[in-house]
């Protein structure tokens, strides 16, 4: 680089950034003349006062990153979450409580073409808004807890930044099923993503009857929550934990999804399932997800892609090491690749032998990993 352009830069720099880095920083990332290390110096622990600064870091610095631009600075700016994306354009619920349709920045568009989920419901970004119901989405926040899936190869983003997955099941009508519950859990750890267990219809069976599973899977860590949308149980607690968090639900049909929704918050059900069935008519072939505000704050996922969703892209080897009651052994089994089915030396089925390990989640285990075996055979 030229000495001259290299002053200029020095200058447009100062000018731009003036106050808002200590001096000595400023020399210091000008010696080092470039801009990442102003961005550096900018956003990193060295940034003076301005507390709305720190907020502005992960942001500022991917853009810088990946554009090379300065959007970040920018106070029109806004903060705002995707609730659906058609096509080319997203939904974003603003903090100012509006829905602005909104276009995609294209250095953004083209940064994702391999992976084509360059926006997906649930994402955090910032936009400009061009008018009170339009804008442009400018840069995306790093995601946390996101729901995927692989076809050919591809991962296909389903839902962004979401808190907790509900697994939803019933005491009765239709009965508990212990293993689907099983399969849930098995994908959102896959998922990196906290599900909670849902037992509802709690006013139809004897609590007590529940004990064993319950205490089997409480004591792997997982919160497990009885409810009765009928009766109200246990619904203003479910109701807080949702409150403020990126919710999705699992769970199979009649099981009281709906209703305790409903219960949550009236209507919300009907608005569940209303794009339910939207989507299994394919009307809305482009909007896979949609995130549904929550009066109480916060929001629900919906797509029928979550409530079914079962083993995705999981590998037989992989199963174990998603079973905390199961993990804790799987390193003293004598063989590497142990599936702790027919192996000897099996530090898993000499565990489940003298009950550390529960024998229905080990039963559980085993079908799944005949399942996925068979799976994987026939994809060969
Ligand atoms: N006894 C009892 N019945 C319930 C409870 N919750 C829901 N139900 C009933 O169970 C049936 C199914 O409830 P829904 O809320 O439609 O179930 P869903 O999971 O949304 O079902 P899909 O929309 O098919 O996925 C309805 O007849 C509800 O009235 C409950 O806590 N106790
Ligand atoms: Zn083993």
């Amino acid at each position: 680089m030229g000495k001259k352009r290299q002053a200029n830069q020095r200058a447009d720099f100062r000018k731009k950034y003036q106050g808002r880095v200590r001096n000595g920083d400023m020399t210091r990332s000008f010696q080092m003349g470039d801009e990442e290390k102003l961005a550096d110096a900018l956003h990193g622990e060295r940034v003076s006062g301005k507390g709305d600064l720190t907020r502005k870091r992960t942001v500022a610095s991917q853009t810088l990153e990946k554009s090379g631009s300065d959007v970040a600075f920018d106070e029109s700016l806004r903060c705002g979450r995707v609730i659906s994306v058609h096509g080319l354009k997203s939904k974003v619920l603003g903090e100012d409580g509006r829905r602005y349709e909104c276009a995609i920045r294209q250095v953004l568009k083209s940064l994702n073409i391999e992976q084509r989920n360059v926006i997906v419901a649930g994402d955090r970004v910032r936009f400009r808004a061009d008018s009170p119901s339009d804008g442009m989405i400018e840069s995306i926040e790093p995601r946390a807890g996101v729901i995927s899936r692989t076809s050919r190869n591809r991962q296909h983003v389903i839902a962004a930044n979401v808190d907790y997955l509900l697994v939803i099941t019933s005491a009765a009508q239709p009965d508990l099923k212990p293993a689907l519950i099983d399969r849930f859990l098995l994908t959102a750890e896959h998922c990196g993503v906290e599900p909670v267990v849902v037992i509802n219809k709690m006013d139809l069976v004897d609590p007590v009857s529940l004990q064993p599973m319950v205490g089997v899977l409480s004591s792997m860590g997982y919160r497990v929550l009885m409810t009765s949308a009928e009766t109200g149980v246990n619904v203003p607690y479910l109701k807080a934990l949702m409150t403020g968090k990126q919710t999705a639900l699992a769970g199979q049909s009649g099981v009281g999804k709906s209703s305790l929704l409903n219960a949550i918050e009236p209507g919300l059900g009907l608005a569940v399932s209303e794009v339910s069935l939207d989507n299994d008519k394919g009307r809305h072939t482009t909007t896979a997800t949609t995130l549904i505000p929550l009066a109480v704050g916060g929001a629900v996922f919906d797509t029928p892609g979550i409530r079914q969703f079962q083993l995705w892209n999981i590998a037989a080897g992989e199963v174990s090491g998603l079973m905390p009651d199961l993990r804790p052994y799987v390193s003293a089994c004598r063989y590497p690749d142990c599936l702790h089915l027919n192996e000897d030396a099996c530090a898993v089925k000499n565990a489940v032998a003298d009950a550390r390990i529960d024998a229905r989640r080990y039963d559980s285990y085993c079908h799944l990993i005949e399942e996925l075996l068979v799976e994987e055979g026939s994809s060969r």
